[in-house]
């Protein structure tokens, strides 16, 4: 994309080659048709004793051997046109996220990113390319179509004739491009609301295991089925006001050119200037006139909604940022594998009991828990628990661990050791292999767990939606009051809009920081017993991790807490510390 001092920018792409070759090739077209229809012209005069036989033959067959050349030559300019564009529109789109521009702040009304990038380079360039590469071409060719057709009249039927037929032609683009100009807005706001749509699909998507998790997957299902619906509706509306506009152009302009040239063939053989057969050939070639109408009901969609596109790729590779946002989440991925020896289970800072480790039946070691706090009660329970994922080699094995209600326990050990594994049984995501696992509540029932992923998703929208994922009917009192336990209502105060803050594409207008404790907020408004944290401080500077530590100080003793953390300082924070090492040997 290159941009002209004062000039409009422009999306680039490399069809000016194809554009030209349709061109030439429709002019061709255009000239055969009309040769042809002077022979046909001739033809009648000869039938009528007036004419030449061969001349009405040759004229003929030279102009439907021209036309149908010209007819294979633009539909050959025209495909190559399509992939070189869709080929170039798509490259750009790529180097543009390669380059981090999927990660930036929206541009503008801050509409999901990533998902609109994806629709924009897979719809977006295609339509681009059907615009530009297989369009535009046919489009400049049969704007001046009629200049040849005024040319054939002019040596037809005289100077007079032709210059009568122009003032006629000169009429269309205006016209149409006034038609245009009304369409234009609806199909570009439709074309926008089509994308986010898109977006809001592919996030959700994406985001399931977190919907599912905070039990929202149906409430944003009846979300996505209303806008889909409110999108349909809108979808017919524009298609029955596009088919309105074709209407109108269509009735205007053929009635009114076919018209014209067949009054100027009745009066110039009125007057004797023409024989029958030209007048006949005359009111022929003002059919062809009408071949920008015929493109344009031809096209109407394809020239719309390409430029609509065009705008849209153009305004997200201008204005998007091409870095990814400082102190955002970057994914940490599960290390496979990793079956090393256990780090040492070791007394706290705080003087609770560390977990005790145990010898293993059979040559492993098993988690062996204990109640820190005598008579609290237990808030989780798991006995002799092995789980692993899929058909895979178990996880865990064997593991006994427990955990007393109010009480704060870290999970440390290596990558890959199966920490996250174990909070996913705990959470019930995973159905260990055997063992039992329990929660039991203080009322006697199950306790209700809130599991806060180590990557924590946050949708588009602002902090009182992803807030209000866990709660719909949260009052922003509750809001404030959650925010202040997890030690990020004073940040959120500072944003513009303030609980209305938008949090962009994957919560990267926020810091990894800012993004856990928003997760940990909204796992706050569950009202779960029982908190599980995975990582909840990876990938975050000192001061955001201290935060996360002071806010989960606070909840300790009101909420069982069970953390899976490589951080010394959290595991120093909490009141017991517990070594996963990975199947076969946990130790407690
Ligand atoms: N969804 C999954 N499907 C298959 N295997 C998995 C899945 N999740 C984790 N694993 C495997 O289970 C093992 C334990 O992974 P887990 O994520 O529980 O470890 P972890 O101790 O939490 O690691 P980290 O500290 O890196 O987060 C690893 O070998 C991992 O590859």
């Amino acid at each position: 994309m290159t941009r002209a001092a004062g000039a409009a920018p422009r999306l680039e792409v490399p069809v000016r080659r194809h554009v030209l070759a349709a061109l030439g090739c429709g002019w061709l077209t255009a000239a055969g048709l009309g040769v042809c229809h002077v022979g046909t012209g001739r033809l009648i005069d000869d039938i009528a004793g007036t004419g030449r036989p061969w001349q009405a033959a040759a004229l003929m067959g030279s102009g439907i051997a021209l036309a149908a050349a010209g007819v294979l030559g633009q539909g050959l300019a025209n495909g190559r046109g399509e992939a070189a564009a869709e080929a170039a529109v798509r490259a750009r789109i790529h180097r543009f996220v390669l380059a981090g521009g999927a990660r930036g702040e929206p541009a503008g009304a801050g509409g999901p990113v990533a998902g609109g990038l994806a629709s924009l380079a897979t719809d977006g360039a295609a339509k681009v390319a059907a615009w530009r590469g297989g369009f535009l071409g046919a489009l400049v060719s049969s704007a001046t179509t009629p200049l040849v057709v005024v040319a054939i009249v002019a040596w037809l039927a005289g100077t007079a004739a032709a210059l009568t037929l122009l003032a006629v032609v000169v009429t269309v683009p205006p016209v149409i491009g006034g038609f245009l100009r009304l369409s234009r807005a609806s199909s570009n706001g439709h074309q926008a609301r089509s994308r986010r749509l898109a977006a809001h699909f592919l996030e959700s998507v994406r985001g399931l295991r977190l919907l599912t998790l905070l039990g929202a997957a149906e409430r944003r299902s009846r979300l996505l089925a209303a806008e889909s619906e409110r999108q349909r509706r809108a979808t017919m509306r524009l298609l029955a006001g596009n088919q309105v506009v074709l209407l109108v152009t269509d009735v205007v302009f053929h009635g009114g050119l076919i018209g014209a040239g067949a009054a100027l063939a009745l009066s110039r053989h009125a007057s004797g200037a023409i024989s029958a057969g030209t007048a006949v050939a005359l009111v022929l070639i003002s059919v062809l006139l009408t071949e920008p109408i015929g493109v344009m009901g031809r096209f109407f969609y394809i020239a719309m909604t390409g430029r609509a596109a065009g705008r849209q790729i153009l305004g997200v590779l201008s204005g998007g940022r091409t870095a990814a946002a400082p102190g955002a989440a970057v994914p940490a991925a599960h290390a496979a594998g990793g079956r090393t020896p256990a780090d040492p289970a070791r007394r706290t800072a705080s003087g609770a009991a560390a977990g005790r480790a145990a010898p293993a039946a059979g040559g492993s070691a098993a988690a062996r828990g204990a109640d820190s706090r005598e008579g609290g009660g237990t808030a989780i329970e798991l006995v002799e628990v092995t789980a692993g994922h899929g058909d895979g080699p178990a996880v865990l094995e064997g593991i006994t661990l427990r955990v007393g209600r109010g009480e704060m326990v870290a999970l440390a050990g290596p990558s890959g050791a199966g920490k996250s594994t174990l909070l996913s049984v705990v959470a019930g995501e995973l159905t260990p292999r055997s063992g039992t696992v329990r929660l039991p509540g203080p009322g006697g029932g199950a306790a209700r767990a809130a599991l806060v992923p180590q990557r924590p998703w946050l949708f588009t929208g602002t902090v009182a939606g992803n807030l209000r994922l866990a709660d719909p009917a949260a009052s922003e009192r509750r809001l404030w009051e959650v925010l202040e336990r997890a030690r990020l209502a004073e940040e959120v105060r500072a944003m513009p809009g303030g609980l209305g803050a938008r949090v962009g594409d994957e919560g990267l207008t926020l810091s990894g920081g800012q993004a856990q404790r928003l997760a940990l907020a909204r796992a706050l408004l569950l009202d779960a017993c029982v908190l599980l944290l995975d990582e909840p401080t990876s990938h975050i500077d000192p001061r955001a991790e201290e935060l996360i530590i002071e806010s989960l100080r606070r909840l300790r003793g009101e909420r069982t807490i069970l953390v899976a953390t490589h951080s010394a300082a959290l595991r120093r924070a909490a009141d017991r510390v517990v070594a996963v090492t990975g199947a076969p040997a946990v130790t407690a």
